[in-house]
């Protein structure tokens, strides 16, 4: 009997499969934490897509955590209730009763919903706050503005990471969904979910942190210019930090921290287009911005790179 030869659109399939192949091999085991913006859940179809793909990695081998935000819905339930939202260097200035809302529509709506989308596909998905465990201990945090420091309320700064209940759900195969407010012996603290989210991969030592926004990553010189930068080292990152707006700021922060903390990289995509997550971890191409630590990654190539010649020269 002569095999019959699958169609041309079978073999493509296939090749795409096994175009995965050596990304499956890296990250088999490898955590991944993956920050999801409220500007990324912004319709049904959107969650729902990013579910899968959340599910889809954790039947690839990976490890996925989620750390999510919820900035428009918090602006969208405070205007319900008439309280102005107002933000200051990228932060929302946070009154005790600006607090009340933001732990409740963040646990009570936004976490409960990523969980149920994620646990459609079986029993993986577990909510925490930051709150829980002494997960984040964070201290007051003081915006700066034209040098000055400026009070912003109950907004925190990490200061400590207790990653340990989030280590256990994930021994037990589960999928943490972990919402950016903080403790401390004062009380709670609302808490950026970028700067959340990095301070999560660096005290699970993740393999990567991937960041789903409304824009394809990190633009050269937004909004005049929209021409992507797809490739960052952290030295390049901390000379542009300065020259970048609002939105970008909490995010490239995040990035910075995350790789200077041990996260061999950080990636901005898209989280407008639907299974953007799949493509950046499993496709040659890869999609978004990535910042990298330039010596690590020559270090783990073992290959000399102009950073350790220029570091001879000046020796
Ligand atoms: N250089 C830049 N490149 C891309 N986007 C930028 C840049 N500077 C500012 N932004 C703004 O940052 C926004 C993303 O940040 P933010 O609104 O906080 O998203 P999220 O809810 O996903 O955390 C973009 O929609 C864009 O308007
Ligand atoms: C201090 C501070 O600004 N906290 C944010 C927390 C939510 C968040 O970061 O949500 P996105 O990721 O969707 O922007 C806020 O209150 O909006």
């Amino acid at each position: 009997m002569i095999a019959s030869i699958p169609d041309h659109r079978a073999q493509d399939k296939a090749a795409i499969l096994i175009e995965a192949l050596p990304w499956l091999s890296r990250f088999h085991g490898k955590t991944v934490v993956i920050k999801y913006g409220g500007n990324a859940m912004i319709n049904e179809e959107l969650r729902t897509r990013f579910a899968e793909s959340v599910v889809f990695l954790y039947y690839a081998g990976l490890r996925p955590v989620v750390v999510h935000g919820g900035g428009p819905q918090i602006s969208a339930h405070l205007d319900r209730l008439g309280l102005e939202s107002t933000f200051t260097a990228g932060l929302r200035v946070t009154t005790p009763e600006t607090m009340d809302v933001v732990r409740m529509v963040l646990m009570g709506q936004v976490n409960r919903e990523i969980v149920g989308l994620i646990n459609r596909h079986g029993p993986f998905a577990v909510g925490m706050s930051g709150e829980d465990a002494h997960l984040f201990t964070a201290e007051r945090k003081h915006a700066v503005v034209n040098g000055e420091q400026v009070d912003i309320g109950q907004v925190g700064e990490i200061v400590d990471v207790q990653p340990g209940a989030v280590q256990c759900l994930i021994s037990d195969g589960r999928i943490p969904v972990v919402s950016g407010i903080a403790r401390s012996d004062e009380g709670v603290y609302n808490v950026n979910a970028d700067t959340a989210a990095a301070a999560l991969a660096v005290g699970l030592d993740a393999a990567k942190l991937i960041m789903l926004t409304d824009v394809e990553g990190l633009y050269a010189d937004y909004p005049d210019n929209t021409e992507l930068i797809s490739r960052l080292t952290v030295g390049e990152l901390e000379e542009l930090l300065p020259r970048l707006s609002s939105g970008m700021v909490p995010k490239m922060e995040a990035c910075l921290t995350a790789v200077r903390g041990g996260v061999p990289q950080a990636h901005i995509i898209d989280g407008r287009v639907p299974h953007s997550m799949l493509l950046e971890v499993f496709t040659n191409q890869g999609v978004g911005t990535m910042v990298v630590d330039e010596i690590r990654e020559a270090a783990e190539l073992g290959a000399p790179t102009d950073i350790y010649q220029d570091q001879e020269e000046n020796q």
